[in-house]
């Protein structure tokens, strides 16, 4: 069975009262699958839809077309089986009480899911460990700083032991060692059996946490495969990095019928793209009979991917 299941979802939302906001089509008919024990990365620039989504997979959002499951349970008629069902963290102020400490704010949360009120505490207390709050447990949350609220909410959507977890940018706010401390938890998370799936910008935690990733642009989706999969999409021509190649050398490459470009960045490193792999060789050769030793065959990280299939439109959003 699979971890979350959608098909042919949309969301439309209706202009406001007055006209002003014209409507919008949020998501434009997505299918989409989790399996189980696998983490799924959602990308896509600002308006695509990933939040819509997460919002409807997380039940307080109904579609407008379409249907969603998660491990089988339809999330609009089956609201009470698919809640204990899953865990959200959509970070920012909500769901979290400034006034309480952060303890207290897991304890409320445990109490709301029914967990046996003796079981509560220790449940806490071992998330404050595992997400580094153990110093500041007791602690007003007002007082807290963003990553470490971001922590709080992490802790909070595993307090109840869901299967499925939703992140909408789960390392947004946090600093290098807590992002990086984060994506050790997903794969602890992983390593249990939880599926994941999480939103982010950063290609770097998508490419290094997610089995496959989804690019949705538009509310639509442009594809989804693993990392390794969209870097091979687009590198019909491979790549070749090299450090250090002379001159003549750089003339000779640029004439070779198998060599498609040859760019010398800045930093004097040079990236040889040649058409097809059985082209490979030959480059290889001469490079290595030209004394070249510093080398190395790339693929296109997701990041290149992400830019030329959703187009980089730098801060423009989508319409
Ligand atoms: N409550 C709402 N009312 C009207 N339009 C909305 C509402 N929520 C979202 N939208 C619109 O739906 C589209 C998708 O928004 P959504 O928040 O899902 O995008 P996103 O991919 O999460 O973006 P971001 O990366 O900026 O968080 C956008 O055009 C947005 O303006």
């Amino acid at each position: 069975m699979n971890a979350v299941e959608v098909l042919g979802l949309r969301r439309e939302f209706p202009p406001s009262k007055g006209g002003r906001n014209p409507s919008r089509t949020a998501l434009d008919g997505i299918d989409l699958t989790v399996g189980e024990g696998e983490v799924h990365a959602l990308l896509g620039p600002n308006g695509a839809g990933k939040t819509t989504l997460c919002r409807i997979l997380a039940t307080v959002l109904v579609p407008s077309a379409g249907t969603a499951r998660i491990l089988g349970h339809d999330v609009v008629t089956e609201l009470t089986t698919v809640r204990p069902l899953i865990g959200c963290v959509f970070g920012g102020d909500r769901g979290l009480y400034g006034r309480l400490s952060a303890r207290r704010n897991l304890c409320y949360w445990g109490a709301l899911y029914g967990i046996p009120g003796r079981e509560i505490r220790g449940r806490a207390a071992e998330l404050l460990d595992r997400f580094g709050l153990r110093a500041h447990a007791d602690e007003r949350v007002e007082t807290f700083s963003r990553g470490m609220k971001q922590r709080l909410h992490l802790a909070r959507g595993l307090m109840h032991g869901p299967r499925v977890l939703l992140l909408d940018e789960p390392t947004t706010g946090m600093d290098p060692v807590a992002a990086r401390d984060f994506r050790t938890l997903i794969g602890e998370l992983r390593g249990e059996g939880r599926s994941v799936l999480l939103t982010t910008h950063d290609m770097a935690e998508a490419e290094t946490v997610c089995d496959r990733a989804t690019l949705i642009d538009g509310g639509r989706i442009r594809h989804t495969a693993t990392p390794r999969e969209l870097g091979a999409l687009l590198s019909r021509h491979e790549r070749i990095e090299v450090g250090g190649v002379p001159a003549p050398l750089l003339a000779r490459l640029d004439s070779c019928p198998e060599v498609t470009s040859v760019r010398t960045g800045p930093d004097g490193s040079t990236v040889i793209e040649v058409s097809g792999q059985s082209a490979l060789g030959p480059v290889l050769r001469l490079l290595v009979d030209g004394g070249v030793t510093d080398l190395a065959t790339t693929r296109p990280s997701l990041e290149e991917v992400y830019l030329r299939l959703i187009g980089d439109r730098g801060m423009e959003v989508a319409s």
